[in-house]
């Protein structure tokens, strides 16, 4: 196999909890993940040519070794001591900086992919094991579906689907760091945990209202204060009929769940027309793991 085309897919936390600090800086998590259809599309070639090349439509990405696609590539190319070269075409959608694992999900598609055309001979499991190394959320994009994250998210367990529903993505113009919202939530006492536990009993049930009433983001008491338009967009999203709206990750992307896709695009029209967000999105809870 001389190249594969895979749809790097997007992530929401539909619930997000810290449970402490380690040594090396790093958070103890407890989150629900989900695949969503909004995705890159990421091909690699093989080529008798050593090297990596990174081609995106993005201007502003990098193409040298600060992009997540080209460190995941160098990894296996050095633990296999691949004397061949690969390019890798990143056509993104995700919003960058987002909180929507947009470089890890591009991560998790090069070990995917690679493994496939060099014939490595990974299982899943060896190639999160790789992914870790790359990122928190790495593992989490090679398993794909609805997730409960521990450790500090690489800790997988499978949970059932999440019931479909239309997601209403809005990104508002500004960038979070993920690093600076962690390290500013250490300095914070009495922060509202979510109930993760309820989250999961929505899910075991299959009751999408009730799992929509126990989403969570306990980092969104660090970055809503910083970024009031989060807020904005999630009471638009509600006024317009969401079950709930929540913030994804670190931030600042917001997402909500509607039940009535109708209400959804209105909802995505008003924030535009409001200069909340231009990346604004209506898409689908992604129901397969395949990557
Ligand atoms: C916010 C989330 O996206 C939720 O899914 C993840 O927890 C973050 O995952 P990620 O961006 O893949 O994280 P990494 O690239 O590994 O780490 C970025 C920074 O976030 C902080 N970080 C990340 C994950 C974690 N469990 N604890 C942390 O404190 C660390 O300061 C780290 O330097
Ligand atoms: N392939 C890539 N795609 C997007 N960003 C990348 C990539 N490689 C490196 N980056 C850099 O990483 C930073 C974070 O981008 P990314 O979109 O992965 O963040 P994120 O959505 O917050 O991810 P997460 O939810 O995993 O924290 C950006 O500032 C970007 O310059």
């Amino acid at each position: 196999m001389r190249q594969i085309e895979l749809k790097a897919l997007a992530k929401i936390n539909l619930g997000l909890d810290v449970l402490g600090r380690r040594e090396n800086g790093y958070h103890d998590v407890r989150m629900v993940m989900q695949s969503i259809y909004l995705y890159d599309d990421v091909k690699i070639e093989r080529t008798k040519k050593p090297g990596i090349e990174i081609k995106t439509n993005l201007y502003f990405l990098p193409v040298g070794e600060n992009n997540i696609a080209y460190k995941a590539a160098a990894l296996l190319l050095e633990e296999f001591r691949i004397k061949e070269g690969v390019i890798i075409t990143l056509d993104k959608h995700i919003p960058v900086a987002a909180g929507m694992a947009g470089g890890s999900s591009n991560a998790a598609a090069v070990l995917f992919g690679m493994n496939r055309i060099f014939g490595l001979g990974l299982s899943q499991k060896g190639l999160m094991a790789r992914g870790i190394k790359l990122g928190a959320d790495v593992p989490y994009c090679i398993m794909r579906g609805t997730v409960l994250a521990e450790g500090i998210g690489e800790e997988l367990t499978e949970l059932p689907p999440m019931p479909k529903c239309t997601v209403l993505i809005a990104k508002p113009p500004i960038s979070v760091s993920t690093k600076t919202v962690y390290e500013a939530l250490d300095a914070r006492k009495g922060l509202n945990h979510p109930d993760i536990n309820r989250l999961i009993e929505g899910l075991e049930t299959g009751n999408l209202p009730y799992i929509a009433s126990a989403m969570g983001n306990v980092l969104e008491e660090v970055t809503i204060p910083l970024h009031p338009v989060i807020e904005e967009i999630k009471n638009e999203m509600k006024t317009a009929g969401a079950l709930n709206a929540m913030m994804s990750g670190s931030g600042p992307t917001v997402f909500g769940l509607f039940e009535n896709k109708t209400q959804a695009r209105k909802a995505q029209e008003k924030i535009r027309n409001k200069a909340l967000a231009k990346q604004a999105y209506v898409t689908n809870i992604h129901g397969t793991r395949r990557i």
